[in-house]
This record gives C-alpha cells, sequence and structure tokens, in this order.
C-alpha cells in the first residue's frame, strides 16, 4: 500500500538529509506510529507520501503508483485517495461544520444529492451531528480536529495521514479523537499517525515507527512510544542524534518482510480480490477508479452505521480523565466477514443509506470510489 525503497530527502540548503535511505513497507488496513524527536523526519515522511515533496533519492509506491511517474497533472486526482489531518485543524473559518466537510466533495464535483447523504453521516460517525451549522470557533478544539478528520475521510481515502492530529488537545479529548481514528481504521482506511503523544502510542499497541535523524531505528508490531529518542536519551543529557553517532540506537537495515497485524490481515482478505486485480494492471498510473473502494462496515460493538458516537465531545475535567480515557480508547477490531452485513448494498455498507432503505430516485447514489 505505502513502499519507500532506500528513500532519502535532502532539502534544499541543508547537508542532512531529512530522510536518510528509509526502507519501509505499510500494509492494507495497518495503523501505524510515526515517532520520533522533533526534526526527525516524521512530517517529511508524510508530505512524500502525499507527494507534496518528491524524493532526492529512492522510489516511493502508494496503492501500487510509482509517485515519480504521476505527472503534475495527475496529482490532485492521487490525492483523493488520501486524506490528510493535521494539528491545527486548517477549517475554513467563514464556513460552517456542513460547509466544511461539504467543500472537499464540491471541489471534486459530487452530486448535490450525494453531498446531502454523505455529509451528515460523517458527521455522525464523529459526533457533530448535531453541530452541522456552528463556526469553526463555536467549536471546541476536539470538535474542530473531529470537522477536520470528517473532511478527511467524507471521501472515503484508502489511506488517512495525520500529523500531530492530538498536539493541540487536552488528554480526553485526545482519547476520543483517537477512538475516531480507530473506527476509520477498522473500516478499512490505512492510518498513518506522526505523533509525540506517548501516552497514545502506549495505549494503541499498534505498529510503531521511530526516526532518528531521518532514519528508522525501531519498527515494532505491537510497540510502545518507546525510551529511545526523547524520553532517557534527555535524561541522559544526550540528544538522539548523539545517541546515534555513538551507536546507542542502530538504523533498522533494508525492509524485513514485515509481519502483518492481525487486522491488517482481515482487511486485506476483504480486499484480495480487489487487490489481485489491481496487481494484475501494469500501467504505471493508475486512477482512483482502478483502487477497491474502502469498506467502512462499522463493527456492532462499537456503533451500527447509523449509530451517533458515543463518546463525550465535551472536554471533561482532569480529575475525570484518568477513568474516562480508557473507556474511550478501547480497541476496535474489523469484522470483514460479518454475515450480517453481507447482503448489504455498498451504500448500506457504507452507512449512506439504513439497511434496507430504499434508494431515492431523486438522490445520486454513487458512494462508490471518487469519480
Ligand atoms: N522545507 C524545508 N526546507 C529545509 N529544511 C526542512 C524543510 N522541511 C523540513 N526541513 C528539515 O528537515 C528535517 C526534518 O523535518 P520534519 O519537519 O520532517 O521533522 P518532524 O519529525 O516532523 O519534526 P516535528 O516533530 O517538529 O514536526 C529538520 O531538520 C527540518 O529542519
Amino acid at each position: 500500500m505505502i513502499r519507500f525503497d532506500h528513500v532519502t530527502k535532502t532539502y534544499r540548503g541543508t547537508k542532512r538529509p531529512a530522510l536518510n535511505a528509509v526502507d519501509l513497507e505499510i500494509l492494507r488496513g495497518e495503523f501505524v506510529f510515526l515517532v520520533g524527536a522533533s526534526g526527525s523526519g516524521k512530517s517529511s515522511f508524510l508530505r512524500l507520501i502525499l507527494k507534496e515533496d518528491r524524493p532526492t533519492n529512492g522510489n516511493i509506491h502508494v496503492l501500487g503508483q510509482d509517485l515519480n511517474a504521476i505527472s503534475n497533472r495527475k496529482v490532485p486526482y492521487f490525492r483523493r485517495n488520501l486524506g490528510v489531518v493535521f494539528q491545527d485543524f486548517r477549517l475554513l473559518p467563514g464556513k460552517n461544520v456542513f460547509d466544511n466537510v461539504a467543500f472537499t466533495l464540491q471541489v471534486i464535483g459530487k452530486s448535490r444529492g450525494f453531498i446531502q447523504e454523505a455529509v451528515p453521516d460523517v458527521l455522525q460517525m464523529v459526533g457533530l451531528a448535531e453541530k452541522a451549522n456552528r463556526l469553526p470557533h463555536e467549536l471546541s478544539g476536539g470538535e474542530q480536529q473531529r470537522v477536520a478528520i470528517a473532511r478527511a475521510v467524507v471521501n472515503k481515502p484508502a489511506i488517512l495521514l495525520a500529523d500531530e492530529p492530538t498536539g493541540n488537545l487536552d488528554p480526553s479529548t485526545s482519547a476520543g479523537i483517537m477512538t475516531v481514528l480507530e473506527r476509520i481504521n477498522a473500516g478499512g482506511t490505512t492510518v498513518v499517525m506522526a505523533t509525540h503523544d506517548n501516552a497514545i502510542v502506549d495505549h494503541m499497541k499498534r505498529r510503531v515507527i521511530e526516526l532518528v535523524s531521518g532514519q528508522i531505528v525501531r519498527d515494532e508490531d505491537r510497540g510502545g512510544y518507546g525510551m529511545t529518542a526523547e524520553i532517557a536519551l534527555q535524561d541522559s543529557g544526550l540528544t538522539a542524534e548523539i545517541a546515534l553517532g555513538e551507536g546507542l540506537v542502530r538504523p533498522v537495515g533494508p525492509a524485513q518482510p514485515h509481519v502483518q497485524p492481525a487486522a491488517a490481515q482481515a482487511v486485506q482478505s476483504q480486499t484480495a480480490q480487489a487487490a489481485q486485480a489491481q496487481a494484475a494492471q501494469s500501467q504505471p498510473v493508475q486512477t482512483l477508479e482502478q483502487h477497491a473502494p474502502v469498506q467502512y462496515s462499522y463493527p456492532p460493538q462499537a456503533t451500527g452505521p447509523q449509530t451517533p458516537v458515543v463518546e463525550e465531545v465535551v472536554e471533561r475535567a482532569p480529575e475525570q480523565t484518568a477513568q474516562a480515557a480508557p473507556a474511550q480508547t478501547a480497541p476496535v477490531q474489523p469484522e470483514p466477514h460479518d454475515p450480517a452485513t453481507e447482503s448489504l448494498t455498498l451504500a448500506e455498507k457504507l452507512g449512506l443509506r439504513a439497511p434496507g432503505a430504499a434508494a431515492d430516485p431523486a438522490k445520486d447514489q454513487n458512494v462508490g470510489p471518487t469519480t
């Protein structure tokens, strides 16, 4: 799904590479944390995936496409496969919640009917169904981030990139955001999240990739935030860079076949046929239509397709957070072969229409991948 082959990125006017000979593979359906000290290369890594920057050396493949082979003209189409969330939310201040989310769909030419169905559904998924008419400045930070997430995923991207999405939020609000991201991941979206938030990483127990000075020094399947770069070394007065230079931490060598986590295996088997069809296509640049659509089938134990998010959006007092946070971030496992949902139409699986409800011929029910 995302592959880096010996990727180096050196910015103009700098000597030291921001990323240095990175070999890495991220599989469909994974949830990956990218950790490391400030300046270790996390944002550079995400920007390369988005094709906002070019690698100085090496090759990057995303969704089977060689990014070097995508022409500038096709970059916007490629990016429709990816949702992005930032630390500072980046909402349009003059537009209300609904319009902030709808804007993305309008830009890519979705019909009014589609937008009228998709936006309320995604707002419900992030727990903001009641706040569609609010302006960004009328929302809390956590709520603003939920709007940003809704905007990023309303088009069902195959990959969600999150750069410090909880960086401006308190622990309780962050836990709620992580619940939303877990739910999105359980629906089949691959999530790559850069973070400094050790509590979240330790709690979630997902794959952790640690960068020091642009090199991968750790790649763990169910890792924690770790002691390497920022905690133990700071205590000892060493920086991560010195530690790397002194051989106290070592770069991980060329990518070993990554052990697939159970969630990713489940999602992969769900889309195995589509993936095989994709592999059979040898064109260097594929359009979005050639990718398997992400199957958002929210697990019943979390919320049904039409059920609002249950966790509170309002920030809690600090003394309440210790108890509340673990409950909010209980891992949500995908159930890709749920016989109860196998007979559903795509619109029903995506939660855009209630199971059994008749399609509205007046509205566009094209809920597959973006065209
Ligand atoms: N546009 C740029 N031009 C020159 N140097 C850059 C540019 N962007 C990043 N860098 C440098 O590349 C290195 C990696 O930066 P990057 O932003 O990827 O790190 P990071 O791990 O995301 O840091 P943070 O956690 O503070 O966001 C740093 O040394 C940074 O100064």
